[in-house]
C-alpha cells in the first residue's frame, strides 16, 4: 500500500520546510499540515510569500510550487488526521518549565497530546511517525497511548528524526547527509518503515536511508545534536586560550581542521551556540543518564553547556572591563539578534543572554537584525525575567537601520554571522561613532585590518588584543 496522505501536527521551523519538501518532491501525496495556532497556519497561507512564519532561504519557492496542488496548510487538526495513512507528529517538546525534571527533561506533553488526539480520532491502521526530538523510549509511551485508548486500530510507530539546520533547511532537506528511520522490528515494522522509505526515495538516494531500531534512531538524534554542540563548546573553550596566549583560534581551528579525523566544519568560535535545541537536547540527554544513575555520563555532557553559558557571559564581560569598567548609559550597537544567520529564529540567541548582562550594567542597548522583528526582541528578554517589561523597553531600542543603530554609539558588537554586516561601510559608522570606537566581533567575520586602518579598536573572538600579547611577552 503506497501512502496517498500524510498530516503532520505542528507547522513549525520543522513541520512546515520538512512537508513543503516532501510534498514538493512527492507530488502524489496529499499532505496536509495542522496547528492549532490560528496565526501560524494563517501566515502559511499568506498570497504574499514573505509573510511566510518561517524564514528560510528558497522555503518560499517550495511553497510556491506545492502549495494549493498537493501541499495544504489547516487548523482542522481532526480531520486531517482521518484522512491520513501516515501521521508525523513534529510539535514542541521544550525543557520542562515545572515539576520533575525541571529545567533538564523535555516537556512532553504537547507529545501525549497528540496521541491521544490520533488515538480518539483514528478508524483506520496509521503509520504515526516521531519528527519531533524525543528522549530515547518516547515511542513506547506512544504505543501504549494509542493501543490504550484508541479504536481498536493498527498502529506502527516510527522514529524519523529531523537533521535540518535553520537557515540551510531547504538545501538539507534536498540533499540531507541521511535519513533515519527506526521502527520495531516485526514484519509489520519493516512494512512501516519501507512505507516512509517509499517516500524518502523518491529523491533521497537509496544509500543515503539509514533503517535502524526505534531506541537507536531516537538515541541518534539527541546524540548527533551532543556531538555538534560539544564541537562548539571545545573550540569556544579554546577560543579563551587563544586570547590569553596570542594564539589565533582560526589559525588552531583551521590547523587542527585539516586532520581527516578531525574535520573543518562546527569549529567557528563564537559568543556561544544557541538555537531551540542545542541546550535542550544536552540538558534531556543529561537528565536520562541521571534517572539510569550514569552520572559521569551526565556531567561529561553538562559541561557542553557549562562552557556554552561561560562563553556568553565573557562576551559581555570583556564588553565592560574594555570600557573602562562601566557601560551604565552607554549605547552599544548589536548587530544580530538572531541565533544564527539567515533565519528569523532567536530561540536561545547568545544575543539575549550578552544584552541582559549589559542592561544590568545600565547599558543602552540599540540593537539591529536584517529578521527579527522588534517585538520578537522584546519578548525574548521579557521571558528572562530578569526586569519589568518597561524597563526592558527603555533599555533597548530596535532599530530598522544599522547605520542609526551605531550611531553615537561607545562600541559595536557583532552577535549573528549576517553576510550584510560585512558590507557596511565601516568609515561612516566610525566617523559616527564615540571615540575610542570599539567593535566586539562575536564571530569573528569582520576584516580586522580595515577596521583597525579606519581606527576602530577592534576585539574579536579568540584572539588576543595586542596590549595583552605584549604585556604577556614582557613576562
Ligand atoms: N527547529 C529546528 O531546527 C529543529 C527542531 N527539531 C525538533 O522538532 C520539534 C519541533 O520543533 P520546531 O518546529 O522548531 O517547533 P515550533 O515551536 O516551531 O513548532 C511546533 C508547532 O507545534 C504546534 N503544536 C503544539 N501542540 C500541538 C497540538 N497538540 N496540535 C497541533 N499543533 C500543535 C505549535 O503550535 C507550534 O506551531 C522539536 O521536537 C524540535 O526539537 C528537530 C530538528 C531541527
Ligand atoms: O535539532 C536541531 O534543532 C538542529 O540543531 C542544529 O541546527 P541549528 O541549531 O538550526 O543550527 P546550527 O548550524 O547547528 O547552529 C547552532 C548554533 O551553533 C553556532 N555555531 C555553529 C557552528 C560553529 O562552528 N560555531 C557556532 O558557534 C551557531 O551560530 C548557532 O548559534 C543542528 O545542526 C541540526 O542538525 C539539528 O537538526
Amino acid at each position: 500500500m503506497a501512502v496517498k496522505h500524510i498530516c503532520c501536527i505542528g507547522a513549525g521551523y520543522v513541520g512546515g520546510p520538512t512537508m513543503a519538501v516532501i510534498a514538493q518532491k512527492c507530488p502524489d501525496i496529499k499532505v496536509t499540515v495542522v496547528d492549532i495556532n490560528e496565526k501560524r497556519i494563517a501566515a502559511w497561507n499568506h498570497e504574499d510569500l514573505s509573510k511566510l512564519p518561517v524564514y528560510e532561504p528558497g522555503l518560499d519557492e517550495v511553497v510556491k510550487e506545492a502549495r494549493g496542488r498537493n501541499l495544504f496548510f489547516s487548523t482542522e487538526v481532526d480531520k486531517a488526521i482521518e484522512e491520513a495513512e501516515m501521521i508525523f507528529i513534529s510539535v514542541n517538546t521544550p525543557t520542562k518549565t515545572y515539576g520533575k525534571g525541571k529545567g533538564m527533561a523535555a516537556d512532553l506533553k504537547y507529545i501525549e497530546l497528540c496521541a491521544r488526539q490520533i488515538a480518539r480520532v483514528a478508524k483506520s491502521d496509521k503509520i504515526v511517525v516521531e519528527k519531533s526530538t524525543l528522549p530515547v523510549r518516547t515511542a513506547s509511551a506512544i504505543k501504549s497511548i494509542l493501543e490504550n485508548t484508541g479504536n481498536n486500530v493498527n498502529f506502527q510507530i516510527l522514529s524519523n528524526p529531523e537533521f535540518l539546520a535553520e537557515g540551510t533547511a531547504i538545501q538539507d532537506l534536498h540533499a540531507p547527509d541521511r535519513v533515519l528511520i527506526g521502527g520495531e522490528t516485526s514484519a509489520e515494522g519493516e512494512r512501516a518503515i519501507q512505507e516512509l522509505v517509499d517516500v524518502y526515495s523518491q529523491w533521497v538516494p537509496k544509500e543515503n536511508i539509514l533503517t535502524t531500531n526505534v531506541w537507536s534512531s531516537e538515541l541518534s538524534k539527541l546524540t548527533a545534536n551532543a556531538f555538534l554542540a560539544q564541537r562548539v563548546s571545545s573550540i569556544n573553550a579554546l577560543s579563551e586560550l587563544c586570547e590569553k596566549t596570542g594564539a589565533d583560534v582560526n589559525e588552531v581551528a583551521k590547523a587542527i581542521g585539516m586532520d581527516s579525523r578531525i574535520g573543518p566544519k562546527f569549529l567557528k568560535s563564537s559568543v556561544g551556540f544557541g538555537g531551540s535545541c542545542f541546550q535542550k537536547d544536552i540538558l534531556n540527554l543529561v537528565y536520562i543518564a541521571k534517572t539510569y544513575g550514569l552520572n559521569e555520563v551526565a556531567d561529561y555532557w553538562e559541561q557542553v553547556i557549562i562552557m556554552n553559558d561561560h562563553q556568553k557571559r565573557r562576551f559581555a564581560n570583556n564588553i565592560v572591563s574594555t570600557l573602562y569598567n562601566t557601560v551604565s548609559g552607554k549605547k552599544i550597537a548589536f548587530l544580530g539578534w538572531a541565533f544564527k544567520k539567515d533565519t528569523n529564529d532567536t530561540r536561545e540567541s547568545a544575543a539575549i543572554y550578552v544584552a541582559d548582562d549589559l542592561l544590568n550594567e545600565q547599558a543602552q542597548i540599540a540593537a539591529y537584525d536584517p529578521k527579527v522583528e522588534e517585538e520578537q526582541m522584546y519578548a525574548d528578554l521579557d521571558y528572562l525575567n530578569t526586569r519589568s517589561a518597561d524597563e526592558n523597553r527603555q533599555g533597548l531600542s530596535v532599530y530598522r537601520d544599522p547605520y542609526e543603530a551605531c550611531k553615537d554609539a561607545h562600541a559595536v558588537a557583532v552577535l549573528t554571522e549576517w553576510e550584510e554586516f560585512k558590507e557596511y561601510d565601516w568609515k561612516r559608522i566610525y566617523d559616527n561613532m564615540q571615540k575610542p570606537a570599539f567593535v566586539f566581533d562575536g564571530r569573528g567575520i569582520l576584516d580586522k585590518k580595515l577596521l583597525n586602518n579606519l581606527g576602530f579598536v577592534y576585539y574579536r573572538i579568540g584572539e588576543g588584543a595586542q596590549e595583552a600579547m605584549e604585556v604577556q611577552a614582557s613576562h
